[in-house]
């Protein structure tokens, strides 16, 4: 693959910050070229030292052989001024190269924020069918860890520059000092470096290893850390430590076997390119030499560059092992922002103000998986401002059928019309700003009560925050907390009871004050006081509100409007309380079973 496809993810963010790569490049270049000069100073030095007699090295230029060069003055001025040269050009190397350094390091810390930002928004924008096949942790390592290798990446990247122009310099200068002996040293070079194409390969393998096994390591962590109720509730301790060291010993041994690949490189190299080092300067002092092809200072000139470009030699082969061990991450981040083999929800341009009539489904029909389908040829009307219940057996497709509502999920076919426009036709921010979503799993943030209440939202003034939380019968708990509304709820609101968490998100509702209302009812026993609260709480919500409720109390079913009765993702009955009980279908039977459950409890 060529290089462009590799480490296109890094080249192509470039456009947004040229000026960084710019200056970076214009600096380490400006470095190699004083490193040339440099050599130019030091060949002059050698020249004056071993033979004073011969005629001054020219460079042509006649201002600058007199000048600066002094080639007119005498043997120790000549000295004097290549010492003072060779210092010059050095600090001034030693100033680019810092310079260069300064804004390659800038760039790479740039494109890490671009790249973690893209990440971001890749993420916001993709349907949730997208993160119910994934891990957590695969795009956790993704945004962190393999972020910071593409950083890294870039940094070998630049090394690669400016090693690789240094070369360049280097290669030149040989070639001025004798083209002969640095065509063989360039061709055996060569030999060496296609050579290592092998062990690169390997290399290669093994970052995939290595960054698969990262992913694998963060889920196995993340899921023992969300779960560690879990864990410790069925004493699964044991379990969990057989597959986290499990995991850590897999990233082990992936890790040895890239960093083995990769320190194989950097000996190798060095090992090859002094046995050549050798040869060529054998070759050089048996064929030319004695035939006094080569002047003396000029060979030394040639074999100082040579010595220079060993060490340079192996930086840059130890850099492209290392740009081929980042490949795994690379790879993996690039599939992450990858947008044709993923779902996105689309938006619309209408802005959604109210509901003035009804939501309509028509024909819906729904699958998760490409072969099972959860939702089955729904057609059902929901009415402004009534409530209606959603009643059936587990996995019958009642949370799949609300979530259609907020646009979390698509139909597969059919249409959710509001007020007879598509639903997707309505901007989906402006549509979901008007929908309330209060379920069982509500997600509390680790913040203060009252950022919680007011998530997302911006001035909120404290008194309408007051307000809901009054409503919502959680006044009394949270002036109980030590620090009252500012008291910080921990990871995922673990301060809280279930109940309490749930007052919470009553109040977050309510104080959205939206124009739908969807329900997901506990299914957990409350005790009565609390249960009686939260009752209370939904209903000042509820008031006034069309409401889609996910049933399960009769309490609810009885003051529905509408209740709709799903099986296997089929309406299998609906219409009132009332009439559907006349009709001893379905809702009789649940009926039923749920007054004998009440009556055995
Ligand atoms: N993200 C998902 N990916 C694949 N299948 C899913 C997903 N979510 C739900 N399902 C499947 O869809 C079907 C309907 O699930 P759904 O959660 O809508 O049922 P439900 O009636 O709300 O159940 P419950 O009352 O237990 O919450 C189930 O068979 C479930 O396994």
């Amino acid at each position: 693959m060529p290089f462009w496809q590799d480490y296109d993810i890094i080249l192509r963010e470039f456009r947004y910050f040229p000026r960084l790569v710019v200056l970076a490049l214009i600096f380490t270049l400006l470095a190699a070229v004083f490193e040339g000069f440099g050599i130019g100073f030091v060949v002059t030095f050698l020249q004056n030292l071993t033979n004073p007699e011969a005629t001054p090295i020219k460079t042509g230029i006649d201002w600058f052989d007199r000048v600066i060069l002094g080639v007119d003055a005498s043997l120790a001025s000549r000295i004097y001024r290549t010492c003072f040269l060779i210092l010059l050009t050095t600090w001034l190397r030693a100033a680019f190269t810092f310079l260069g350094q300064v804004y390659s390091q800038k760039t790479q810390l740039v494109l890490g924020d671009r790249l973690r930002k893209r990440l971001f928004e890749q993420m916001q924008a993709l349907s949730l069918q997208y993160f119910a096949k994934q891990r957590a942790g695969d795009l956790i390592n993704g945004i962190t860890s393999e972020v910071y290798q593409i950083m890294q990446a870039f940094n070998v990247m630049s090394t690669l520059l400016i090693q690789g122009s240094t070369l360049v310099v280097y290669v030149i200068s040989m070639i001025v000092l004798s083209w002969q002996l640095t065509l063989i040293s360039v061709l055996l070079y060569s030999l060496l470096t296609v050579g290592l194409s092998n062990l690169l390969a390997w290399v290669r393998e093994a970052s995939f290893e290595r960054s698969k096994a990262s992913r694998w390591y963060t889920s196995v962590s993340l899921e023992f850390i969300n779960g560690i109720r879990t864990v410790q509730a069925f004493a699964a301790q044991d379990y969990e430590r057989r597959r986290f060291y499990d995991a850590s010993e897999q990233l082990l041994q992936a890790a040895t076997k890239s960093v083995t690949a990769i320190s194989l490189v950097g000996p190798l190299t060095e090992g090859a390119s002094v046995t050549l080092l050798i040869g060529i300067l054998l070759l050089a002092f048996m064929t030319l030499t004695p035939s006094g092809q080569l002047q003396s200072a000029a060979l030394l000139g040639f074999l100082f560059v040579l010595f220079r470009s060993t060490p340079l030699l192996r930086q840059l082969n130890n850099a492209r092992g290392q740009l081929s061990s980042f490949q795994g991450s690379l790879n993996h981040v690039k599939d992450l922002l990858r947008t044709d083999d993923k779902l996105y929800i689309q938006n619309g341009k209408i802005a959604f103000r109210e509901l003035t009539d009804a939501i309509e489904l028509c024909s819906i029909n729904f699958n998760y998986n490409q072969n099972e389908s959860v939702l089955h040829n729904i057609n059902l009307t929901i009415e402004r401002g009534q409530m209606t219940a959603l009643v059936g057996a587990s996995g019958a497709g009642k949370s799949t059928l609300v979530d259609l509502i907020p646009r979390f999920y698509d139909p597969t076919h059919g249409r959710i019309l509001i007020d007879g426009v598509d639903l997707q036709s309505y901007d989906i921010n402006s549509l979901r700003r008007k929908i309330a979503v209060v379920s069982q799993d509500t997600f509390i943030f680790n913040d203060s009560v009252r950022n919680n209440i007011a998530y997302a939202l911006e001035n909120v003034d404290d008194r309408a925050i007051w307000q809901a939380a009054r409503l919502a019968n959680a006044l009394d708990f949270i002036q109980e907390l030590p620090q009252g509304f500012e008291t910080r709820l921990g990871d995922r609101g673990v301060r809280l009871s279930g109940g309490q968490r749930q007052r919470i998100a009553i109040a977050r509702a309510l104080l959205r004050n939206p124009e739908i209302l969807i329900l997901d009812e506990a299914t957990s026993a409350l005790d009565s006081v609390t249960e009686r609260l939260i009752q209370e709480s939904i209903e000042t919500l509820a008031a006034g509100r069309t409401v889609i409720v996910i049933a399960h109390r009769l309490s609810t079913i009885v003051r529905a409007h509408k209740v709709v009765v799903l099986e296997k993702g089929r309406i299998v009955e609906q219409g009132g309380y009332q009439e559907l009980l006349d009709r001893r279908g379905k809702l009789w039977n649940y009926h039923q079973m749920q007054y004998k459950l009440s009556q055995a409890g």
